[in-house]
């Protein structure tokens, strides 16, 4: 049961004169406030979990968002298109009422997933993609797959005839390789080979943490391979996990990077090219799992995302690419439709709550208590 108010707070109405960054159509500025509309945005990367922590993070994102990609990472996790069914009927039911929030679902990729699988959830008209989950490589990985090349290109080519995305996380998972260094070498290793294999294979690399990871992307075909990019890959550097002590609430995987890697993430998001759109990975985890001996990885972005994408691109004076980035490119890639309603972004400050508490324990958003800019709210 929710104990705090959700939604963001307006904090005052002070003028906010600075419009540096405005040039697009949607961009109503005034001497009292600046406003952005923008198509609703969808979310191409998030993590509902199920139960109580469904139920605790479903408004937030029904929110702000249309739809959403749904990671199958459960425990167990979502290995069928009948357990993707019924997961995707406890997601509408936690959904709040007059909500039109659609969940599109996800197939976790195992070594025995089967080729009929495949032709299963495309039938289902509610699965969207698989998703490829090294084994080890993050939360509720176990079950992932241990060799790609060796024991899944039956269920690939299926994919390839379905025109079933493949969304990867894309870190090689062998304790030899530096933490640091695990995207780049499953880039060279195993996502170069794969696509190669497969040219005609839809990947969505999920999360993307490096130049290298930017670079790539932009190098490969923009009908068939693409990249989701979080907030906070976008705005903190590794050193963020350090400041002041250890900060278990900027610990995600991939971790964060070097600052040369984040800013090379900024510029291709915010060079207008469609093969970069949002996608959260808002990972919530119960306040005493991230704050423990041995915290788990994941950042409850869900109540701050848009605000921080928005920064980002204003920042870099390409607010007019913001709504491509949020709204246009992901159901492009995805072949689906753009969304019709709008939703505006106004640049008023708010603070975002320290925690959000329930009878059970508490989440803690990223940037909690402090102060955002870029409040949105459905037109
Ligand atoms: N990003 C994370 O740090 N954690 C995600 C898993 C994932 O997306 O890798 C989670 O499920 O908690
Ligand atoms: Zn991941
Ligand atoms: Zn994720």
């Amino acid at each position: 049961m929710l104990k705090t108010s959700f939604f963001p707070r307006k904090l005052s109405s002070v003028p906010i004169l600075n419009a540096r960054g405005v040039g697009a159509i949607h961009i109503k500025a005034s001497t009292t406030k600046m406003e952005l509309a923008i198509t609703r945005p969808d979310d191409w990367h998030l993590h509902l979990r199920d139960g109580e922590l469904l139920e605790a993070v479903v408004p937030h994102s029904s929110y702000h968002f249309g739809r959403a990609i749904i990671m199958p990472n459960l425990k167990p996790p979502i290995t069928t298109t009948a357990a993707a069914v019924a997961y995707r009927q406890s997601i509408l039911k936690a959904l709040p009422k007059n909500s039109d929030f659609t969940p599109l679902m996800t197939l976790y990729l195992t070594d025995t997933t089967s080729p009929s699988e495949i032709k299963l959830a495309r039938e289902s008209g509610v699965v969207f993609a698989v998703k490829l989950y090294p084994a080890g490589a993050t939360t509720n990985s176990q079950d992932g797959v241990t060799d790609l090349f060796g024991k899944c290109l039956p269920v690939l080519e299926e994919m390839v005839n379905q025109n079933m995305p493949l969304l990867v996380h894309g870190e090689v998972t062998s304790p030899d390789v530096d933490v640091f260094d695990r995207e780049k070498v499953f880039i060279d290793t195993v996502l170069s080979p794969l696509i190669q294999k497969f040219p005609q294979l839809k990947v969505v690399m999920e999360h993307i943490t490096t130049k290298d990871a930017a670079d790539f992307v932009q190098s490969c075909d923009e009908r068939f391979v693409a990249a989701t990019v979080t907030p906070q890959h976008l705005v903190l550097n590794r050193n963020s996990l350090f400041q002041g002590g250890l900060q278990p609430h900027n610990y995600c995987l991939p971790v964060l990077k070097r600052e040369i890697h984040r800013q090379a993430i900024v510029s291709a998001v915010t060079s207008g090219s469609k093969r970069f759109f949002l996608g959260t990975d808002s990972a919530p985890h119960e306040r005493s799992k991230k704050e423990c001996p041995c915290g788990c990885a994941g950042i409850y972005n869900s109540p701050v995302a848009l605000s921080v994408y928005a920064k980002v691109f204003e920042e870099a004076g390409a607010l007019d690419k913001l709504e491509a980035f949020t709204s246009f490119n992901g159901p492009d890639f995805y072949g689906l439709p753009r969304n019709t309603s709008k939703i505006t972004l106004r640049k008023t400050p708010w603070k975002v709550p320290t925690s959000f508490s329930f009878t059970w324990g508490d989440i803690v958003p990223m940037f909690a208590g402090e102060t955002l800019e870029w409040l949105p709210s459905p037109l």
